[in-house]
């Protein structure tokens, strides 16, 4: 195995002839890499490079390549990469445990495994008992939390988040600001930080890179 870590080895994505994103960078595990940007610079448009959903109207030239395998030609499902939107919605139609239980691996066979597997994860993210509730009756930093795990359940390799906590009022945020990179340092994942808040940049302690208009 090569180097652990997401690598993004001179990734340039344009649109009709015009760069848009120009980027060189490598995470380290545990690492959180911020980038930020004017609206409209770019910074969704590589998320969706990195997780494989990049839209063909735009080009791209470049490798993404994590924990040393090159990732850049894999269908998105299989890239173990992880993402975080700002709007994270959680399926109305089933209780947190069932959205929990979605983003469980396959692997984790047996009814009752899977359920306490779950349990664990609700009690991690201060959600103990909250198996059976409606993600409705749920406050937004809660849903977050939800969201959250979700994706961490999955087992991602590395982990996107795109403007995560923007809609969070300010202690919440700062709370799931912190629940979020501790598992990411635990878990040894390299994390890339979507965000137009310094606040977010600097608790994120890490190297910002700045894209242009
Ligand atoms: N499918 C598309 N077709 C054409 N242009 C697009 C498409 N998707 C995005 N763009 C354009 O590409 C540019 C970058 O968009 P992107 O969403 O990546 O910016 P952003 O930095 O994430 O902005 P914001 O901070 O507002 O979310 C914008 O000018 C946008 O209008």
């Amino acid at each position: 195995m090569g180097e652990l870590g997401l690598t993004l080895d001179h990734v340039v994505i344009g649109r009709e002839g015009r760069t848009l994103v120009k980027i060189s960078d490598h995470v380290a595990p545990g690492e959180v890499l911020t980038v930020m940007g004017p609206s409209g610079s770019g910074k969704s448009t590589l998320l969706s490079y990195i997780i494989g959903t990049l839209d063909p109207v735009f080009e791209a030239q470049g490798r993404v390549i994590l924990n040393g395998t090159d990732i850049t030609d894999t269908a998105p499902e299989t890239r173990r990469v992880g993402i975080l939107f700002q709007d994270e919605l959680l399926f109305p139609h089933l209780s947190v445990g069932e959205n929990l239980a979605f983003g469980l691996r396959a692997s984790v066979k047996g009814r009752s495994e899977r359920a306490r597997q779950i349990e664990a994860a609700l009690d991690d993210i201060g959600l103990s008992g909250f198996a059976n509730r409606d993600p409705e009756t749920l406050s937004g930093g809660q849903k977050a939390r939800v969201a959250l795990m979700r994706m961490l359940l999955s087992g991602p390799k590395a982990l996107l988040l795109d403007e995560p906590f923007s809609r969070l009022d300010t202690e919440r945020r700062g709370q799931i600001r912190d629940l979020v990179f501790s598992q990411a340092r635990a878990k040894g994942l390299p994390v890339l930080l979507v965000t137009h808040d310094h606040a977010d940049a600097e608790a994120a302690g890490g190297r910002v890179h700045e894209l242009t208009d």
